[in-house]
């Protein structure tokens, strides 16, 4: 299980042949996607036995050493938002409960696509970037999270411009990941916008119920998103990889404890 033709179906998603006109009409597929719906989804991306072998390997994590990210917080992850009054309805806060592992408490196959250059490769040319770096931060370069029932990850941006997830394991109901395209912009906060989206008016909110092993990635910036509560006993299990355009990244010490309850 450690070559990535154990790991990643390879005939269907030919990562490891770059520039080959396969490769290439990959990566027109999943730019169109991203302009057309903001996201893209590559199902059965994660080979049967790989996801197999990653549950198995994460949930005797999950049981002794996960963190439980239990908090109250607004769609930032920020206590204050320079230009924004403190009662303002975009800073209302959400409950969000959920077990964390963090990027070294991660190896085997989950470890082994993240380090692996044809990964951040494609994903460079799909987002149309000259290159993508992994991240240093030994905590926020790879994640798994399991949902059990009534866990639920809130409305919140990301930090990365991109996101990339991997769902190891559905839950029988719920756990639905629900999201906004271009919510904001890099220039324009949208701040009445956030506010309409969190009292639930927002027309254009969508929602995706994940198969397991399929690979998604999405702007996760300026895309609000959160997973709504999972129903049954069956928890939800999904990793997520983190890449920057910039070598070197890591989350500042407050971050590391906000997210993942240490630093390191
Ligand atoms: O669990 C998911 O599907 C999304 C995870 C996510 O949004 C995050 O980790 O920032
Ligand atoms: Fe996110």
């Amino acid at each position: 299980m450690d070559t990535m033709q154990d790991i990643i179906d390879l005939d269907r998603y030919p990562l490891d042949r770059p520039e080959s006109p396969e490769w290439q009409a990959l990566v027109a597929r999943a730019r169109a996607d991203l302009a057309r719906d903001g996201m893209f989804n590559f199902e059965g991306f994660l080979k049967p036995e790989a996801i197999g072998a990653a549950v198995s390997a994460l949930v005797p994590r999950f049981d002794g050493e996960s963190f439980t990210h239990a908090r109250k917080h607004n769609i930032y992850f920020r206590k204050e938002i320079p230009g924004l009054a403190p009662g303002h309805p975009a800073l209302r806060e959400f409950e969000t409960v959920n077990r964390t592992l963090c990027g070294d408490q991660i190896g085997g196959v989950v470890a082994a696509l993240y380090d692996w250059p044809g990964f951040a490769r494609f994903l460079a040319a799909a987002m149309e970037k000259p290159v993508l770096h992994t991240m240093d931060d030994p905590l926020a370069r790879v994640n798994a999270m399991a949902y059990g029932t009534g866990e639920a990850l809130n409305w919140h941006f990301d930090r990365s411009e991109f996101t990339t997830t991997l769902l190891l394991q559905a839950p029988e109901a719920g756990g639905e990941f629900e999201y906004r395209s271009d919510l904001r912009s890099d220039d324009d906060p949208n701040y009445e916008g956030v506010a309409r989206l969190l009292a639930d008016g927002d027309p254009d909110l969508k929602r995706l119920t994940l198969a397991p092993g399929t690979l998604n990635v999405f702007k996760g910036k300026n895309t609000a998103h959160r997973v709504t509560p999972v129903k049954g006993t069956r928890a939800r299990i999904i990793t997520v990889f983190s890449f920057y355009e910039r070598p070197g990244v890591r989350f500042t010490e407050e971050e590391q404890r906000g997210f993942y309850g240490r630093a390191a």
